[in-house]
């Protein structure tokens, strides 16, 4: 056996690697039960599917359009019964759990508190009972033995018109759960400059934003959110490989903004389940996230969706590595990619990989030299 074997992970050591997501939407990850208790309770009725399994069956099946619009339309059962501070508190809290329990060590959570206003919370009711339900779901996960740090990004629908709000309420939370601001929506037809407005406001406050762009629309999108938008990291930005080249011998030439991407270490958010399911990509082994990685781009794995894509941090890993062959040391590089790209002060980013990831990952590796010893034993004649 050589020693490159055993750093390829089991899908048990893919869970209990620290892992650290910077691009999933907490309307986009209820539990199946969870939906359906709180339609009971609240009254909605307008639900698919009434028992837990086929519900989440349900909700893989129909964001399995093709079609980022076809995709988005399943928010309107998830945002329905998110209409109540009870039910924010319960479904944040839960996330932060899950997220935790699936080996998360560091999360930013996403959410449009403009679609939580139904049942007649305020702005501001939205984000404290999101916020309330993730320090929650932090303390269950100690008590469970996992350890979690949650922050907030407040999204703002690029279809609708109040994005400069949005930002403004995500000034004022900056110091009390809200790490940054995002928007996010149907991207065609929809370019981030309608909403310079808050991006210029957030830079004149020095805080911090991510763009969804290059999912559904290609460069343009992409080169709009750095140079017009001026964001710090791009929500997917995987239609990157557009402005990549590789000729048949396999020279690799980047046109200008790939090469700005990657030489001004933009983060890019990557959701490989998701960009199979709305049309991004056709299948895991041609996803440009293997091209972006060997390129070294400041490439990072996410789930974005976990109820839509049926997915988690660990099964995007789980995907990668058996398409890829990724070992642990690719784990923690992307795992160290999106610590570096997180929004929360630079000192905390440092010592989450410094003093969490790296011996987490440690730990990891040399597992296999105590397997081999129980597994050698009584077979030396096989050495040498
Ligand atoms: O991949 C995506 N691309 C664009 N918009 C998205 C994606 N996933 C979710 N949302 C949108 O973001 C809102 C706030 O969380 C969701 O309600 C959904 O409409
Ligand atoms: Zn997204």
């Amino acid at each position: 056996m050589t020693s490159q074997t055993p750093h390829v992970p089991t899908a048990d050591q893919i869970r209990r690697a620290p892992k650290v997501l910077l691009h999933d939407h907490l309307d986009g990850g209820l539990r199946p039960g969870t939906i359906i208790e709180i339609a009971r309770a609240t009254g909605y009725d307008g639900l698919p599917e009434t028992e837990p399994d086929k519900l989440g069956i349900w909700f893989r099946e129909a964001a399995d359009s093709g079609s980022l619009e076809r995709y988005l339309e399943t928010f309107a059962h998830t945002c329905a019964v998110m209409q109540t501070r009870e039910a924010l508190f319960r479904v944040a809290a839960e996330c932060a759990q899950d997220l935790a329990e699936d080996g998360v060590v560091y999360a930013e959570v996403r959410y449009a508190p403009e679609q939580h206003l139904e049942g007649g919370l305020t702005l501001e009711e939205v984000v404290e009972a999101v916020n309330e339900g993730f320090r929650e779901g932090e303390r269950r996960a100690r008590e469970a033995g996992h350890r979690i740090r949650v922050g907030a990004l407040l999204t703002a629908m690029r279809h609708a018109a109040r994005a400069l709000e949005i930002a403004e309420l995500a000034n004022r939370y900056r110091d009390s759960g809200v790490v940054g601001f995002d928007i996010a929506g149907a991207e065609a037809g929809y370019p981030p400059t309608r909403h310079l407005d808050a991006f210029e406001y957030l830079k004149r406050e020095n805080n911090h934003f991510t763009i969804h762009a290059g999912e559904a629309f290609g460069l343009p999108s992409i080169w709009q959110a750095l140079q017009w938008c001026g964001a710090d990291r791009l929500g997917h930005g995987v239609r990157i490989i557009d402005d990549i080249e590789v000729g048949d011998d396999g020279e690799v030439r980047l046109g200008r903004l790939a090469a700005y991407v990657r030489d001004k270490r933009v983060p890019l958010e990557l959701c490989p389940t998701s960009n199979l399911q709305t049309g991004a990509a056709a299948s895991y082994a041609e996803h440009p996230i293997g091209l972006l990685r060997t390129l070294h781009f400041r490439a990072t794995v996410n789930t974005d969706n976990r109820l839509m894509s049926g997915t988690s941090m660990s099964r995007e890993f789980e995907h990668l590595v058996e398409t890829f062959g990724y070992t642990l040391d690719d784990m923690q590089w992307f795992t160290v990619n999106a610590m570096k790209s997180a929004f929360i002060p630079f000192d905390e980013r440092l010592a989450m990989i410094n003093d969490v990831i790296k011996p987490g990952y440690a730990e990891l590796k040399s597992e296999w030299l105590f397997r081999q010893t129980a597994t050698t034993s009584g077979s030396a004649s096989t050495a040498g």
